[in-house]
């Protein structure tokens, strides 16, 4: 079973204004999916519906009983709290459930050494952490509470080029190791296609799926495939459906 389906799925945010409009999708468990698009097209949107941060207006959005559970989000902003260390960021998704046990302290540890954290650093204040620092903060923050599905809104657009490559590819370890079912938007397509199973491009007015991308390339990947012929290729392609939505 699909761990997440759309049917006949609309959003409108006023009666004349269908802003997304998917008529059927299924992603399976544990698939990379990326969403790639114009801006205005609802990629943020159809992410808030799987994160039943807003409500579907039409249609049905169904998530499997295993995946119902946890639902992470992770946005370009790392959005942390200035006056909380980083520990304590990373605990709050916890302590907005309920008050703390001493496992929630493992869980949490675990986290943080999971985006590659030192303990040092978990003491620290964001203030004193660079960019990339804080984001790892914020992944740590969603993946504390375990989650099933995680959501990514363009997590690594303020980064680097560098550093956001090393991010990626430290992402697809974990992905890997945690088999998360994983939405992630950018407006990268070599970002999508590096991270990626399959990508899906999106038109705007109404927003909507027009290409449903599989990528063809095994994991692990590594620095090098973003410099293979093929690479370039598959990126091209998805490039020429981008420019068929801007047309
Ligand atoms: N709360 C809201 N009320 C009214 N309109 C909204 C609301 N949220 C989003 N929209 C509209 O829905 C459309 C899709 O927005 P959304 O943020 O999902 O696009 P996006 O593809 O993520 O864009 P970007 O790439 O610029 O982040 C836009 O036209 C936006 O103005």
């Amino acid at each position: 079973m699909s761990a997440i389906e759309f049917r006949q799925l609309e959003k409108r945010f006023s009666p004349e204004s269908l802003v997304l409009s998917v008529d059927a999708l299924e992603i399976p468990s544990g698939q990379f999916v990326s969403l790639v698009g114009p801006s205005g097209c609802g990629k943020s949107t159809l992410l808030r519906l799987v994160a039943n941060l807003d409500q579907p207006s039409g249609g049905q959005l169904t998530l499997s009983d295993d995946q119902a559970g946890e639902r992470a989000f992770v946005f370009q902003d790392a959005s942390l709290i200035p006056w909380r260390t980083a520990s304590e960021n990373v605990q709050l998704p916890l302590e907005l459930r309920r008050q703390l046990t001493r496992d929630d302290q493992h869980a949490i540890d675990a986290a943080i050494r999971m985006v590659g954290l030192q303990a040092e650093d978990s003491r620290k204040f964001p203030r004193m952490l660079s960019g990339g620092m804080r984001m790892r903060v914020s992944l740590a923050r969603a993946l504390v509470t375990q989650p099933r599905i995680l959501l990514m809104d363009e997590p690594f657009a303020a980064l680097d080029d560098l550093l956001r490559n090393q991010l990626n590819e430290q992402l697809l370890d974990l992905w890997r190791e945690q088999k998360w079912t994983t939405l992630f938007v950018t407006h990268n397509v070599a970002e999508a296609v590096f991270l990626s199973q399959r990508v899906l491009v999106m038109h705007a007015q109404p927003g909507r799926i027009v290409a449903d991308m599989t990528v063809p390339f095994d994991y692990p990947r590594r620095g090098p495939l973003r410099s293979d012929p093929d690479f370039a290729r598959f990126c091209g392609e998805v490039m020429g459906k981008l420019a068929g939505a801007a047309a």
